[in-house]
């Protein structure tokens, strides 16, 4: 352990070496500030040549700047001291940032941590040191260094006046309070995430590995790699990433920033579709019928009806004649034209279909008439452009998913496909959507019915100028046109992605698969998730079909990660306990910290759970600096809790109430969970779910149930690698007495343990 004089000492050498970054820094972008106003001084020669010469000094001037000008805490962070024989032309000690910059003399001086050269940074270990003889990590407030921690790779080669030192950075980097957003771990990231973030970017790969191992933020490194390391080829095609849900992503969307890229699509798979953003989630069992691929079935019937309303049949007089078509022959044309076609693209086939009907029934009537003469009249004729309005007109796919909350049609469609407890839980979602708008789920049910009523027949807009970017006539140059593209939205249906992201990839229901697959028919993947984590209660073939049809044949790589650098390990163990009761053979990870905080179970009456949940989480909020989380099983419990906790002091920013099923990949310090019992009563996989819910917390875990639950929980596995329980609960407090009460109590009682004389970690 290296004193208090030597770490001082290695700080300030650390700090000469920011201050010069910082200086050439700032010295670089007055450079490129210069360049660019000279630059566009160059459109005043007046030539082609000129112009050109501009739109290039212009281009790259600026994108320096704007590199430069970006956010720059912990510019610095990482150091490797290299064996002679392994440094380039003695190049050692060799820096780590978050961008690359060269000295005045072309010397390097950072070197940006996703380039080649920096991977020995997370990579190198004692056992395979590459060439690397001791790695530094600096810590850094603004411009100034706080701290360093520093791993001696090879000692063997050490010059003998190296010095160790180190304050455990990694640890307190996972004990920080945590804020409303997610941050980037780039100067931590571990050896195991590493290598799935400097994957290759072809084909498929698959992270997988417990709650906390980090499968987000290693998600979102690698996208910050992918950008840097093929940036024509992911800016251009662009990178879709998708998150669980809205809370999700907006807690995810400042880490890619605060990377330097800013041009990748976030999206929550509720958002995939052009003009809905759905929130709700269905419960389970909708969620199941839903998902399924049976629904194609369904809608492709439902995309093939007769609309609501239409005519019973078309009676008009013509010439002295009464034309007439029958309801029956409409149908019978809607069937022949309509089967198996894209609806809303077909309209005119059906609507000649229409008139060869009336022409072959009245021709004989209507002599010496030509059918060219008959369709021309026909078609302006009022009454006749009315029927055809109304017997084939343009639906979307919000109006079909309509007509199925009607019983009747709703019968028709899945009789023979869904069972009749599947149809009425279908029905009274369906009937739930004029109310709350589409569901999450309903998101998949219109992007399929998109491609079976096919797009509105439009009118052709002449294209707009060249240089016309947003409507704008772009003025000059290079630089601005990619500025323009950087701000420039992709469409919404937008379907060329150059790689998807998927986080919670467990959850994708098959109908889901189907919306990414449509959008990334050109992508190479990413797939990030925990099948211990899953929430699909469908039929588990159907989701292994969809995602192989999605993703294609690519080759498929797959990498674990196991160790949890969310939870203490008191709450790891608490949660663990919970899963193991029903996959005992699940391999979980490790969690790495302890902070001596044992989770809190309180088991009330029913009538104490409002003063119960506001008193616990009115501790937890005194308790911690950072977030606090309120879980409930589901929106219904959220607008309870909401009710309950309002008002509450301190609890702007810091405090949030989410569903269980809205809780996935989110974490807050400190976490009450609201009547767990009813978490794994509402769902066949109810226990995965509360799994979930109690891996939420870094710091502080407390639960209120209104009833036992903690008994159906099984003994944990005796080889568990993970601390278990302790036997006694300590308050949400730290330091704080045990709190035992009888159930009676209006405050209620520490549920006791079913697992007396348990083994303590
Ligand atoms: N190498 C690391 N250095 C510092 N912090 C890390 C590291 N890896 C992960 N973390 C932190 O651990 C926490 C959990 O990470 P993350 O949310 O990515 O895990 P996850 O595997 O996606 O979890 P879940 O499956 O439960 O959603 C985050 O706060 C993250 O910043």
């Amino acid at each position: 352990m290296a004193d208090e004089a030597s770490l001082r000492r290695e700080i300030a050498v650390e700090q000469q070496h920011v201050d010069r970054v910082y200086a050439r820094l700032a010295t670089l972008r007055a450079a490129t500030v210069q360049a660019e106003e000279a630059g566009y001084r160059q459109a005043d020669v007046g030539t082609v040549g000129a112009l050109v010469e501009r739109d290039a000094l212009v281009f790259h001037a600026a994108r320096r700047r704007r590199a430069f000008d970006s956010e720059h805490e912990g510019l610095v962070f990482g150091r490797l001291d290299l064996r002679p024989d392994r440094s380039r032309s003695g190049e050692s000690p060799r820096y780590i940032g978050r961008l690359g910059l060269r000295g005045e003399r072309a010397e390097p001086l950072v070197i940006d941590w996703r380039a080649p050269a920096a991977a020995a940074f997370y990579q190198a270990t004692a056992r395979d040191p590459q060439g690397v003889v001791r790695r530094r990590l600096i810590q850094s407030t603004g411009e100034k260094v706080t701290g360093v921690e520093d791993d001696l790779l090879d000692p063997a080669n050490a010059p003998a006046d190296m010095s160790v030192v180190g304050d455990g950075a990694l640890l307190a980097a996972l004990s920080r309070a945590r804020g409303a957003s997610m941050r980037d771990i780039v100067a931590t990231i571990q050896h195991e995430q590493d290598l799935a973030i400097r994957a290759p970017a072809s084909g498929v790969t698959l992270v997988e590995g417990g709650p906390g191992t980090g499968k987000t933020a290693v998600a979102l490194h690698r996208a910050a790699y992918l950008l840097y390391q093929d940036r024509g080829r992911f800016v251009g095609g662009g990178v879709l990433i998708v998150g669980p849900s809205p809370v999700f992503v907006d807690y995810i969307e400042s880490v890619l920033p605060a990377l330097g890229e800013d041009s990748a699509t976030l999206k929550a798979v509720g958002q995939l579709v052009a003009g809905v953003e759905a929130k709700r989630e269905e419960a389970t069992a909708a969620r199941a019928v839903k998902g399924s691929l049976r629904m194609c079935r369904v809608l492709r019937r439902a995309s093939e009806d007769a609309p609501p309303g239409v005519p019973a049949g078309l009676r008009i007089r013509y010439r002295g004649t009464w034309l007439t078509l029958t309801h029956r022959q409409g149908e019978n044309i809607r069937q022949r034209v309509g089967r198996g076609r894209r609806r809303n693209e077909v309209r005119r086939a059906a609507f000649q279909a229409v008139l060869g009907r009336l022409w072959l029934s009245h021709r004989r009537e209507l002599r010496p008439l030509t059918r060219a003469q008959f369709d021309d009249d026909l078609i302006d004729h009022d009454a006749f452009r009315q029927y055809l309005r109304s017997w084939w007109p343009i639906v979307t796919p919000r109006e079909v998913l309509g007509w199925l909350a009607d019983p009747a049609r709703l019968t028709r469609y899945c009789a023979d496909i869904l069972t009749p407890a599947e149809r009425t839980t279908l029905l009274a979602s369906m009937s739930q959507l004029g109310e709350l708008g589409p569901s999450v789920h309903d998101v998949a049910l219109l992007d399929e019915l998109e491609t079976y009523l096919g797009h509105r027949p439009t009118v052709k807009r002449p294209a707009p100028a060249p240089f016309t970017v947003l409507g704008k006539q772009e003025v000059v140059t290079t630089f601005e046109r990619e500025q323009a593209a950087r701000t420039w939205q992709r469409p919404d249906d937008y379907r060329e992605f150059a790689h998807i992201i998927v986080d919670e990839v467990q959850d994708i229901t098959p109908m889901q698969w189907r919306v990414l697959g449509r959008r990334g028919q050109l992508a190479s993947w990413t797939l990030v998730g925990d099948p211990v984590q899953s929430a699909w209660t469908g039929d588990p073939a159907e989701q292994v079909s969809a995602r192989t049809e999605a993703l294609g044949a690519k080759k498929v790589r797959r990498y674990v990660l196991r160790t949890n650098y969310r939870n203490s390990t008191e709450i790891f163990a608490a949660a663990a306990q919970v899963i193991r009761s029903v996959l005992p053979d699940a391999a979980l990870p490790t969690a790495v910290r302890s902070n001596g905080l044992t989770p809190v179970h309180l088991l009330v009456p029913a009538s104490a759970l409002p003063t119960t949940v506001r008193r616990s989480v009115a501790d937890l909020l005194a308790a911690v600096v950072g977030t606090v989380g309120v879980i409930t099983p589901d929106a219904h419990g959220c607008a309870e809790a909401h009710e309950w906790l309002s008002g509450l002091a301190g609890a702007e920013a810091r405090l949030t109430v989410v569903s269980a099923f809205e809780a996935k990949g989110m974490e807050y310090d400190a976490v009450v969970v609201v009547r767990p019992e009813d978490i794994i009563a509402g769902s066949p996989l109810g226990h995965r779910t509360l799994y979930v819910a109690l891996t939420r917390a870094t710091q502080r875990l407390g639960t209120v149930a209104t009833a036992s639950w903690r008994n159906v929980v099984g003994p944990p596995d005796p080889d568990d690698s993970v601390a278990l329980p302790r036997p006694a609960w300590s308050g949400l407090s730290a330091g704080a007495p045990p709190r035992h009460r009888s159930p009676g109590h209006p405050e209620g009682s520490a549920e006791r343990s079913g697992h007396p004389g348990r083994r303590a970690p």
